[in-house]
């Protein structure tokens, strides 16, 4: 793939995907909403509002022309995922392959990002990069490895190229619809491991949530379609391991957070960076429900964010009948 690539969206992963982009010496073209935020990284290469500490590549440029970024030969979308419809509507449709990097699911329509990004960009060929990243190791060029899917060969195997950069390793999958839904759960999962940090509950309540968590991943994530071996990659467990071991993750120190005693609420209301777990668990419970299949930790999240008692919410979750394990 030759010719400047498109990051849309200069949180944290954005501007560190943009770092990996310019590695191989592409022209990135780095899209943010905030002008101030677009003067800042122009003037200083660097992101400080959103990953403090990193020189930037002279290779990245920040905008806000979303047409511009448009023309480049593909599009990286790193929105917060419930903004994705919103900012891929003032997008111009090119044609232009689009490569989903958040990780939730619509509220409303149950639609994964994917699917999105289709409904907006139907020409597009549409792929997912997911996996066990944590933005400021990858911007610091710590060796990470993730899953690219995409149903078209040619496109992704473009992308990868693109990408692949001595610390950055993208694996290649046809499973969009998994790859998605490891990024999406996972993250609900982090909160709930979370809580069990800051309650004090123990490690071995923690491994217990991972395992348990994996069992309703794979369970929803069958029933939509995905593949077992993909649930079990990087974009699945791997990303689960990541994000439930460590207060880098967003998802687990809001989870940290709520297992002290804090409400959910002030804690989401005090935060400037997504942690798209809250905002994934109620949609993705709903769609559970609706397609028959039971998410108790991830009912007991929804209980937390609506400001359940966490020694009543655990000890529901303790107290369901015994059953086999698988
Ligand atoms: N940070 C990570 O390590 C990481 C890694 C992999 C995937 N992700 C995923 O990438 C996505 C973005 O995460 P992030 O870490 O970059 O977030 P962030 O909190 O660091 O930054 C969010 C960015 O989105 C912008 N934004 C907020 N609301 C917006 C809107 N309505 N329209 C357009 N822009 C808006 C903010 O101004 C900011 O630039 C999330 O889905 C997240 O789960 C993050
Ligand atoms: O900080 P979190 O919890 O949003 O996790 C970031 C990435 O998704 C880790 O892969």
């Amino acid at each position: 793939m030759s010719g400047a690539i498109g990051v849309i969206g200069a949180g944290a992963w954005g501007t560190a995907l943009a770092q990996v982009a310019a590695t191989n010496g592409h022209e990135v073209r780095l899209w943010a909403r905030d002008a101030a935020l677009v003067a800042a990284i122009n003037a200083t290469h660097e992101n400080a509002a959103y990953l403090p500490g990193v020189p930037l590549s002279p290779h990245i440029r920040a905008t806000g022309d979303l047409a511009w970024v448009a023309e480049a030969a593909a599009n990286l979308i790193v929105t917060p995922a419930q903004a994705m419809r919103a900012v891929l509507a003032l997008l111009p449709a090119n044609g232009q392959p689009l490569v989903v990097c958040s990780k939730g699911i619509e509220a409303g329509t149950h639609l994964l990002m994917s699917e999105v990004a289709h409904d907006q960009h139907p020409l597009s060929p549409v792929m997912v990069l997911s996996g066990p990243t944590f933005a400021h190791e990858v911007a610091r060029g710590l060796p990470t490895a993730v899953t690219l899917a995409g149903a078209d060969d040619v496109a992704r195997a473009a992308l990868a190229l693109a990408i692949a950069a001595p610390h950055f390793r993208p694996y290649a999958s046809s499973d969009v619809i998994g790859a998605e839904i490891g990024g999406a759960v996972k993250n609900v999962l982090a909160i709930a491991c979370g809580v069990v940090d800051g309650a004090g509950l123990g490690q071995n309540a923690r491994a217990a949530l991972i395992a348990r968590g994996f069992a309703e991943m794979t369970r929803f994530g069958l029933a939509k379609g995905a593949r077992a071996e993909t649930l079990a990659g990087m974009s699945g467990l791997g990303d689960l391991v990541l994000t439930c071991s460590s207060t880098a993750s967003r998802n687990f120190s809001l989870g940290v957070g709520i297992g002290r005693g804090e409400a959910a609420a002030d804690l989401l209301a005090n935060r400037r960076t997504v942690a798209e777990g809250a905002f994934t668990a109620p949609v993705l419970l709903e769609a559970a429900q609706a397609a028959g299949v039971e998410m108790p930790i991830t009912a007991a999240v929804c209980r937390l964010l609506d400001g359940g008692d966490v020694r009543a919410v655990v000890g529901d979750l303790l107290a369901r009948p015994l059953k086999d394990e698988v």
